[in-house]
């Protein structure tokens, strides 16, 4: 009796053992670790929000940081609260990444990249019905076509690097990248687009030993979420009811916790970072087929697949209810009236 249940045992465990092995011999591209110290980290949005955190961070840890943003004042403070707080000058560059030509003459000027953190973006919510040509055609140009323009700036000089090591060209996507949300069509388009870019790019620059990163936050407290801006007012103010309802399926965190993530993502060379426990559930349940590098996530994507699948339409059942009411209220609302 007792050799039987051993054997079984012994069985029931060589099965998940094998299934490791066999992951160890295939992942591609293979694991990298991509450091920081003494490195030129090249930041966009780093004037703001995530990426200052972002900069703040990497200046801790050693690197040399560019960053890059369109309001010298934002950069300018940002540039003396990083001094404060790491004693560390951190090189400004004021550019609007939708011109090419003066994102290029920047990156020419801050020498040669080592990390490109890709994390400029702008967001307004809205139903595509009531959103303006204008502003799609905004979030598009500087959340996706702002990011061409910059890796096709730096990436020659990228390739070129004197001082050689693995490097990183980072992309800041967002949840909704991952999953399509009520009132963000224009941006959940320009958060999808980069990850069809990251797969693509990765790719094509492996052979340069460049990795691409993806990153994926929830709702986090920025100024872009909250404060008003010289062109914009703030998400928070003007997003649908039903955005807010739906996008809570996720926490909130701060900036310098995605920022943390982030940079720990970026050196261990992940190609998709999730920022919350719901990031980790959606990066599971969309890993597609994405570059995997980690045997250990490859293994808990092979083993759950099904079971994130059921948990992702129990996700829609949920939020189709919430649509569902929603209109029913407004619905009530109006015979009332
Ligand atoms: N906050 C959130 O809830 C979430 C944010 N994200 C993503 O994270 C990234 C950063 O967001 P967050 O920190 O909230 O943003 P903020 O609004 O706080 O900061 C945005 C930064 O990007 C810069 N920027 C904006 N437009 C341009 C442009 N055309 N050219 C150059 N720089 C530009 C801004 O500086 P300036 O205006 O001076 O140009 C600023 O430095 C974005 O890509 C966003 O989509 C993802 C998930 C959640
Ligand atoms: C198995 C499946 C698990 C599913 C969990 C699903 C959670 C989805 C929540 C989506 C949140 C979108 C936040 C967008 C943040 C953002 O980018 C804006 N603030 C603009 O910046």
């Amino acid at each position: 009796m007792a050799l039987v249940l051993l054997s079984l045992l012994l069985l029931l465990s060589l099965l998940p053992l094998s299934l490791l092995l066999l992951l160890y011999l295939i992942v591609r591209p293979k694991p990298v670790k991509i450091p920081i110290k003494n490195r030129h980290v090249f930041i966009t949005g780093g004037s703001s929000g995530i990426g200052l955190a972002l900069a703040h961070r990497a200046a801790q840890e050693g690197a040399r940081v560019s960053i890059l943003a369109r309001s010298l004042q934002k950069l300018e403070e940002a540039k003396q609260s990083i001094h404060l707080a790491t004693g560390i000058e951190v090189a400004t560059f004021s550019a609007d990444v939708r011109d090419f030509d003066a994102v290029k003459k920047a990156v020419d000027k801050a020498g040669p990249v080592d990390v490109l953190v890709v994390n400029q973006g702008v967001f307004v919510a809205q139903e595509l019905e009531n959103q303006e040509l204008d502003e799609i055609k905004f979030m598009i140009d500087v959340n996706l076509i702002g990011s061409f323009n910059m890796i096709k700036a730096a990436l020659p000089q990228m390739k070129k690097r004197p001082n050689g090591g693995p490097a990183s060209i980072a992309l800041m996507s967002s949840q909704a990248g991952q999953v399509g949300i009520y009132g963000y069509t224009a941006y959940s388009a320009s958060k999808f687009a980069l990850r069809g870019l990251a797969e693509a790019l990765q790719q094509e620059v492996i052979g340069d030993d460049i990795h691409v990163t993806l990153i994926f936050p929830p709702d986090t407290e920025t100024p872009g979420l909250e404060e008003d801006d010289a062109n914009l007012i703030a998400e928070n103010k003007r997003k649908p009811q039903l955005t807010s309802i739906i996008a809570g399926s996720s926490g909130v965190m701060k900036a310098e916790e995605v920022a943390k993530k982030t940079l720990n993502g970026i050196k261990s060379g992940s190609f998709i970072i999730p920022c919350n426990f719901e990031g980790l559930l959606l990066s599971l349940a969309t890993c597609g087929l994405s570059p995997q590098r980690s045997v250990l996530m490859a293994f808990v994507e092979v083993v759950t697949a099904g079971l994130l699948r059921l948990a992702g339409l129990c996700f829609q059942w949920n939020w189709y209810g919430s649509i569902q009411s929603w209109h029913a209220q407004k619905k009530s609302k109006l015979s009332t009236k």
